[in-house]
């Protein structure tokens, strides 16, 4: 016959393990403490039913060489034969059935391993327990060895359970007042049960019992002040959530300034009333990053860690049900408040447009407030899709900004869809709204539109482009003239990507501090000689023209500069410091001129 033996289970590797592997940081000892306690007030307030009085006291001892935390519960407390099952038995827990795995999801813990946690701070765990079901106190001592002692009491105690824990070494920093109150209230500040810390003899609640989205005493004003002090800063609205999938309930407090749709979401989830995670990012859908949340989930399974949620069907359908919370409210404010709407719109666009490429839903509720720019400034998508006939667009900004020009002076609106979601946008409009059509414009090669002028032409035009050279070098802009439609337009202010490489380090060397300009000025170095951009000059033109003919070499002069600027400003290209010194001067010229005629 074959010899059977029994594993063995090293109690010190597994502390370090969950200590350095499963548990992200020690503090969680508390949590799993205050958990143990609502768990047993939980199933005393069950056994007897019109008992009302749990509720956990904790209080710190300080010794003469070491501090000892309390912790002390009137919940049910164990039996002899509970205590040789539960607490010394690694993985038994009385809140699931051992055989079947089915858990009680009543409790809180479901594992079997939180109270190892202990032995991350102290190197023992003292329990003195009395049960609700007999009248015998026991005081067990568990040590990290695997032993542990178990001794009946001749006191008679009240029901309950109280766990002494002494400091070991290098964990002092947790047998302090002030971390314990933080992390009571990390962790409990929902929990439905009292928590008190006696402190000179005076017991202080430390948490609310009532989660906010619970308490119907609270105003508007008061939510929002919560979601403050939680996060710590100001936000603009908030948005109450509930799911019936998970369980879940809390608030969405809106963003009051931009966001980068890559960072990582920091929502604080509860499970059960008890903080689960600050850096909660698995229950909102992506798109949800214009909000922080504040939410309890009743019904979701955590991992053994604690720390976030199984990644299962139900985690799914919760996350689809609370982005659904958010849409209903954004599209409930486009009804009852439309300015508040486009404000949040405006400042979480990115976030919004993310969202409106990916569900239809989204886009029809949302496109009207979404801005996009054009060469006839900013137009929201109402303007877009009611306004033009046929809504022409780039996709990218630099063709955007070569042929902007040509549509300014014809009058017509192009729209540059260069940047990030607004191109599907665009290209989803005449899917969602009928009588709408969009026409994209690629690769529109400047040059066939333009045309050589004659000899005789280019001879007239000797001194303009003489002028022109000398005036524009600064700029690092050459000129050369041609004859191209429509004639509205004096001029085509083109650019190569090394020009635009060039001129943007240039613009960036204007804005950086000076420890960056030396790094800068090496890729100038690079750039100088051949990155020009070219102007040329529409012959065709009647301002042009009269430029042709003008003998006023001064005058000339800085009518190029303006007319420069101005092919700038149309290409919609951010004016450099001395473009602008221009622009200003110009104008300034023009005023002193108008007077004094
Ligand atoms: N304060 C307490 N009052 C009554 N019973 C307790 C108390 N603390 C622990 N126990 C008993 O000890 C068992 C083991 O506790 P432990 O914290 O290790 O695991 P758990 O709470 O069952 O699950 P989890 O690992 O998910 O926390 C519990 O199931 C419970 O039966």
């Amino acid at each position: 016959m074959e010899d059977i033996f029994r594993f063995k289970v090293n109690l010190g590797g597994m502390i370090d393990i969950l200590g350095n592997h499963l548990y992200s940081s020690q503090d969680v000892f508390i949590r799993e403490l205050l958990q143990n306690s609502v768990d047993a007030i939980n199933k005393r307030k069950q056994i007897e039913k019109n008992w009302t009085e749990g509720k956990v006291c904790i209080s710190l001892l300080q010794g003469k060489d070491t501090n000892t935390i309390v912790f002390e519960d009137n919940g049910t407390g164990l039996t002899e034969a509970e205590i040789h099952k539960f607490l010394a038995i690694i993985g038994e827990s009385s809140k699931k059935d051992i055989m079947d795995g089915i858990v009680d999801e009543s409790y809180i813990g479901r594992f079997g391993i939180g109270l190892l946690s202990c032995f991350m701070v102290s190197d023992e765990i003292d329990v003195v327990t009395r049960s609700i079901k007999d009248n015998i106190s026991y005081h067990w001592k568990g040590k990290p060895d695997g032993t542990y002692t178990l001794n009946k009491l001749e006191a008679n105690i009240e029901a309950g359970t109280t766990i002494y824990l002494k400091c070991k070494k290098g964990s002092e920093k947790y047998f302090t007042r002030d971390k314990l109150i933080g992390l009571v209230k990390y962790y409990g500040l929902l929990l439905p049960v009292p928590i008190y810390l006696n402190v000179d003899d005076k017991d202080i609640k430390l948490n609310l019992e009532i989660p906010p989205w619970d308490d119907m005493t609270l105003s508007p004003q008061e939510i929002l002040e919560f979601g403050e002090d939680i996060f710590l800063e100001e936000f603009l609205d908030y948005i109450p959530i509930y799911s019936k999938t998970g369980g879940v309930k809390g608030f969405a407090y809106i963003i009051p300034h931009k966001v980068v749709s890559s960072e990582n979401r920091a929502h604080r989830i509860y499970l059960k009333n008890m903080l689960l995670t600050e850096k909660g990012q698995d229950l909102l859908p992506n798109w949800a990053f214009f909000v922080k949340c504040i939410l309890n989930a009743n019904e979701l399974t955590p991992t053994a860690s604690r720390e976030s949620f199984c990644e299962d069907e139900t985690l799914e359908k919760t996350k689809e049900e609370l982005g659904k919370c958010i849409i209903n409210y954004l599209s409930r404010l486009s009804k009852i408040a439309p300015k508040k709407l486009s404000y949040i719109i405006d400042i979480h666009s990115l976030a919004i447009k993310s969202l409106a490429v990916e569900e239809d839903n989204v886009y029809k509720e949302f496109i009207d407030y979404l801005t996009f720019p054009t060469s006839k400034g900013n137009k929201t998508g109402y303007e877009l899709r009611t306004s033009y006939e046929k809504v022409i667009y780039t996709y990218s900004v630099d063709e955007f900004r070569q042929m902007s020009s040509i549509f300014v002076a014809q009058d017509k609106l192009l729209v540059n869809a260069g940047y990030i979601y607004d191109k599907e946008l665009l290209e989803k409009m005449p899917i969602l709204f009928k009588d709408v059509s969009v026409e994209l414009i690629t690769g529109m090669d400047l040059y066939e539109i333009m045309e050589d002028v004659t000899f005789e032409e280019q001879e007239r035009a000797y001194m303009l482009l003489k002028i022109a050279n000398i005036t524009l070098n600064e700029f690092k802009c050459e000129v050369d003239i041609k004859k191209f439609s429509p004639q509205e337009l004096p001029v085509l202010y083109t650019i190569d990507e090394d020009a635009m490489i060039y001129r943007n380090i240039l613009k960036d060397k204007e804005e950086v501090d000076n420890s960056f300009v030396s790094i800068l000025d090496g890729f100038i170095e690079e750039f100088e000689d051949n990155s020009y951009a070219k102007l040329y000059f529409n012959i065709n033109n009647p301002l042009i023209n009269k430029l042709i003919s003008l003998e006023d070499k001064i005058a000339l002069s800085n009518c190029i500069k303006l007319i420069y600027v101005q092919a700038l400003l149309i290409g919609h290209f951010p004016l450099r410091n001395n473009e602008m010194k221009t622009l200003n001067n110009g104008i300034e010229s023009l005023i002193e001129w108008g007077l004094s005629k």
